[in-house]
């Protein structure tokens, strides 16, 4: 198995993209520890999928926007598992809206915990795996939208280009100690995060239309890539970004 014996952690993982990560990564072989903000539920049911796999789970509530959450979580994973491998920065949120009037709180909640969230967690993440010795690998989930725009989502956007230049930072100042940085970039992704914008049939269907592959995505077709880039199949590649879209960037006309 591609993770047997890794001991792999994931950020917003009680639903979604970082749900099928956690997952798919125990059914590769590692154990998971995640953490979550709110959804009871859905944390219970990523348990269970970790555990059905045959691998520990361990679950951590706390708000990746707190910078103490990021040693809080990142130290119960070494205590429970014994190191820290594998890191994976996916929580995030997109309340989407316009720009002119975008609510000043709206900009730096999602600045706080898209991307302020993002580098506390993977710097204390890094910390250890450097003081562990022995390399690691950090995936980061940017976005499709971290190249492109969109009408709503300008406070989003910055934070997805941000997570994406993070990933090549950290690359840079982490390969002396073996640590590869890689960022994922999904297309759209079927999600709790935009059940309300594709609620709208004719913004779902011109969603689809784009996409060369012919339907949108689901989070699970996030969990091979980033087993791929937690793995050592993918041991010379640090630095690099993998859309994750079914064609979407590259359809022009
Ligand atoms: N869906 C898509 O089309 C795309 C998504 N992405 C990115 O993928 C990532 C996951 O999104 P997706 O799965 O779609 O969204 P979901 O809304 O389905 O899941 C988001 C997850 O992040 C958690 N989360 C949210 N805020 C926090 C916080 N402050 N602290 C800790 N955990 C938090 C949620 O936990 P809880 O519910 O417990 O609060 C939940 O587990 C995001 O970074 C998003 O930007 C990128 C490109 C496309
Ligand atoms: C929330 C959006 O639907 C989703 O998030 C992104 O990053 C992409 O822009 C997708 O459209």
């Amino acid at each position: 198995m591609l993770l047997e014996g890794k001991r792999a952690l994931v950020t917003g993982a009680s639903a979604g993209i970082g749900q099928a990560i956690a997952i798919g990564m125990a059914g590769a072989g590692a154990d998971v520890a995640f953490n979550y903000d709110r959804g009871e539920e859905g944390a219970a049911a990523t348990i269970a999928g970790i555990e059905a796999a045959g691998r520990r789970a361990l679950a951590v509530r706390s708000d990746v926007a707190d910078p103490d959450a990021a040693p809080a979580f990142v130290g119960a994973a070494q205590e429970a598992f014994g190191g820290v491998d594998v890191f994976v920065s996916n929580a995030g949120i997109c309340p989407f809206h316009g720009f002119l009037d975008m609510p000043r709180e709206t900009l730096e909640r999602t600045m706080r915990v898209n991307l302020h969230g993002a580098y506390y967690m993977v710097q204390a993440a890094a910390r250890r795996m450097v003081e562990q010795g022995g390399g690691g690998s950090i995936i980061a989930v940017s976005s499709i939208s971290a190249l492109v725009g969109g009408e709503f989502q300008t406070h989003y956007t910055p934070t997805k280009a941000g997570v994406l230049s993070l990933m090549q930072s950290a690359a840079v100042a982490l390969g002396r100690h073996g640590i590869r940085c890689n960022a994922l970039l999904p297309g759209t992704i079927a999600t709790d995060i935009n059940k309300d914008d594709l609620a709208d049939e004719e913004k779902r269907r011109y969603m689809e239309g784009r996409v060369p592959l012919g339907r949108l995505g689901r989070a699970e077709d996030l969990a091979g890539p980033a087993v791929f880039l937690a793995s050592d199949m993918a041991a010379y590649v640090t630095g690099a970004s993998l859309l994750v879209d079914g064609g979407m960037f590259v359809n022009l006309q």
